[in-house]
């Protein structure tokens, strides 16, 4: 699903040319959970807007579902650590608004109006949130605006959804129960998931394989399967071998640091 062949990333920077990418080589399998974690700096973000088309390689090539990344890929959803929910419009129509932009939802918006609404209450009742619906976002809690926005993410069903450290900002009970949200989502829906995290844990509960980048300029130093056997719940992460796995990534990450 994506593949990123020996990719360098160089940002002009007001001060001088900034290398934040460096032979960076990641495949990522359609269906796939990849998480991606490394120290501060390491160019995380700028994986995510590579692979979305935001920004282009300065060498190497970017593939997406098997073509080259020439602009916006419209195949993607995105969050982000600030959910951004827009605070005039209620929480449907946030939701909503990725139809109202993205072809070819957005030619049949007035006409499937009412159906477009009935998709977005269902995804509303996955996380729980079928009931606020008709709310405004500075009515709820971070929890509760990181569900919507999740659901915005994944109205026009993309097949590829990239999420920039979205639990970062929410206390630890509501994280690990956003977790679980996420988890669901993408065992009923079945896209295929990078998820830029500094959290080990949260990347050893959700992710098939964790990569993790070198200081910068970041490339992947390790990509590591996660086998815990799936339907996973929270017990796993007080198991001695998931201890095990968030340890050894630690030190992985600790070792990089110290090479920088
Ligand atoms: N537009 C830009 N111009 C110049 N330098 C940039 C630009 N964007 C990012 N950088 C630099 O590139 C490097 C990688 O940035 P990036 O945001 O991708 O890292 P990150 O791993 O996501 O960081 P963090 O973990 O702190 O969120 C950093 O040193 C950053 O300062």
């Amino acid at each position: 699903m994506i593949v990123l062949d020996n990719v360098t990333l160089t940002y002009p920077g007001r001060t001088g040319p900034v290398t934040a990418l460096a032979g960076t080589t990641l495949n990522v399998r359609k269906g796939e959970f990849a998480a991606v974690v490394g120290p501060s700096g390491c160019g995380k973000s700028t994986l995510m807007k590579l692979v979305t088309g935001l920004i282009r390689p300065t060498a190497g090539t970017v593939r997406v579902d098997g073509k080259p990344v020439t602009g916006p890929v419209k195949m993607a959803g995105m969050a982000f650590q600030n959910a951004n929910l827009l605070p005039w419009r209620t929480v449907l129509a946030n939701v909503m608004l990725p139809l109202e932009i993205v072809p070819p939802y957005r030619q049949r918006f007035s006409r499937d109006k009412a159906a477009f609404q009935d998709k977005a209450m269902a995804l509303l009742d996955v996380v729980g949130l079928g009931a606020f619906a008709d709310r405004f976002p500075w009515e709820m809690s971070g929890g509760m605006q990181q569900r919507a926005s999740l659901c915005r993410s994944l109205i026009h069903e993309p097949a590829l959804l990239m999420l920039d450290e979205p639990f970062a900002a929410l206390d630890a009970f509501t994280r690990e129960e956003l977790w679980c949200v996420l988890r669901d989502l993408w065992q009923k829906l079945g896209f295929t998931v990078v998820l830029v995290t500094h959290d080990l844990r949260e990347a050893g509960f959700l992710a098939d394989t964790i990569h993790v980048m070198s200081a910068r300029p970041g490339h992947i130093v390790e990509s590591r399967t996660v086998d815990f056997p799936r339907p996973r719940d929270l017990d796993v992460c007080y198991t001695p071998d998931f201890t095990q796995l968030v340890h050894e990534l630690r030190g992985k990450i600790a070792e990089v640091r110290q090479a920088a």
